[in-house]
């Protein structure tokens, strides 16, 4: 039986957590023939690297925050953004809304659920985040990305799915490679991020901890480090000080070769980087984020750090010295390094998206709406003189 086209909404906004996951599934559904639309906000709408056949809809969305004076001027935001989504809906007449995290999640899943359309949410963290928290008993299905997520009640059992994180194609694509070569003897290529934003503290301390590692590892070093705009001059200094070569960025839009090439890397523990490392396989030294909510980017590294795929640091404790020795300790010796590569590898969950996109299939599945929808496209295709639902019998 071929399968019907179905259209449906990703509703994700902020940083890059929440939307490169959901651009992979766009990836996906789109590649099952179906049509997707992403709900999001004017900073997710500006991301690098969102699908060229992935529109956009920005909507308003706010928080409603800690001071009551201010929550008119949210509420006001969040329902002009749920009018906005329902207007969308009536037009687009999705099968299901996806939620992934960030702002404009709130009024697109309160739309949906006013126009009774089936919903989902994906919570990337190991900690059930507020939003998602908000609509857990409210959702047809919540997906997962580890197999503990604290927060998340016993009483959700039955609509939880581990599915693991979605990476960008071209990210999974490397997981068959093997670990780049690495000798005693020959370079070792450390890859810096702190996340989608950039972490100040990265700046800070990565240069002065790479400058202390003893002259045999430190001869050997190429740095590529992502750095906030403004901090971008100061951390070349310090390599140039230190005579390590660096190659600094705001922002790599290239960040599958960028993995590719490391032999190690150092950053912030958001969901989707631990998701990378372990899909493609790296080793790891992970300062979690501090004020995150719940501490989430600790509990991110709870698996990777137990595997030996990763040391953490805490934040309070990540010293330029401390730093050198966690690399030493790593890198001294190249079958260590490779070790903690393998490691990392065993705790990726390759079949993400797909297992993700096989959920999202599995609502919605309004036959007499596809019914009606591929009549429509059909009538459509032929008064266009193309062949409408393509691909859509995979
Ligand atoms: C500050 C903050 O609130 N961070 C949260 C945010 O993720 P945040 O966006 O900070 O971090 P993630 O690690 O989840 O995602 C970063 C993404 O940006 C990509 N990247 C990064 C740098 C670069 O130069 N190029 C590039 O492409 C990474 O490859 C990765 O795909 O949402 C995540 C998922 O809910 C949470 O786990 C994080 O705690």
């Amino acid at each position: 039986m071929t399968r019907a086209t179905r259209h449906y909404v990703l509703a994700a906004g902020g940083t890059g957590g929440h939307l490169i996951p959901a651009f992979a599934l766009a990836a996906e559904l789109s590649q099952r023939g179906h049509h997707v639309a992403l709900v999001t906000d004017d900073r997710g709408a500006a991301l690098p690297g969102k699908p060229d056949f992935l529109p956009a809809h920005v909507i308003p969305a706010s928080k409603l925050g800690r001071n009551p004076l201010k929550w008119p001027a949210g509420l006001g935001a969040i329902l002009e953004g749920r009018r906005m989504a329902m207007r969308l809906y009536e037009s687009f007449q999705p099968s299901a809304v996806i939620g992934f995290g960030g702002y404009p999640v709130f009024p697109a899943l309160l739309g949906a659920m006013a126009c009774d359309i089936p919903t989902l949410v994906h919570e990337q963290n190991a900690v059930l985040g507020r939003v998602n928290r908000f609509f857990a008993s409210r959702v047809d299905a919540i997906a997962t990305a580890y197999p503990e997520v604290a927060r998340l009640d016993e009483k959700h059992a039955a609509k939880v799915h581990l599915v693991g994180n979605p990476v960008r194609a071209e990210v999974l694509s490397l997981r068959d490679e093997p670990f780049p070569a690495f000798t005693a003897d020959g370079l070792l290529r450390v890859l810096v991020t702190g996340g989608s934003q950039g972490a100040r503290v990265l700046s800070e301390i990565v240069p002065d901890g790479l400058a202390m590692l003893p002259p045999a590892i430190r001869q050997r070093l190429q740095v590529t480090q992502q750095c906030r705009a403004e901090d971008l001059e100061a951390v070349r200094q310090r390599y140039r000080s230190h005579d390590i070569p660096a190659e600094l960025g705001s922002y790599f839009e290239d960040m599958a070769e960028r993995l590719a090439d490391a032999h190690l890397f150092i950053g912030r523990a958001g969901a989707s980087t631990i998701a990378e490392l372990t899909a493609v396989g790296r080793p790891a030294i992970l300062v979690p984020l501090p004020i995150a909510t719940d501490d989430h980017q600790a509990a991110n590294t709870r698996e990777i750090v137990k595997s030996g795929g990763a040391r953490m640091i805490r934040q309070e404790k990540f010293t330029a010295k401390e730093l050198a020795k966690q690399i030493q300790a790593l890198a001294q010796r190249p079958e260590t390094l490779a070790t903690a590569a393998h490691a990392a590898w065993n705790c990726g969950r390759p079949r993400a998206v797909k297992d993700l996109a096989d959920l999202v299939e599995s609502f919605g599945a309004n036959e007499l709406m596809d019914v009606i929808r591929v009549g429509a496209n059909n009538a459509r295709g032929a008064s266009q003189g193309e062949a409408v639902g393509q691909g859509a019998g995979a």
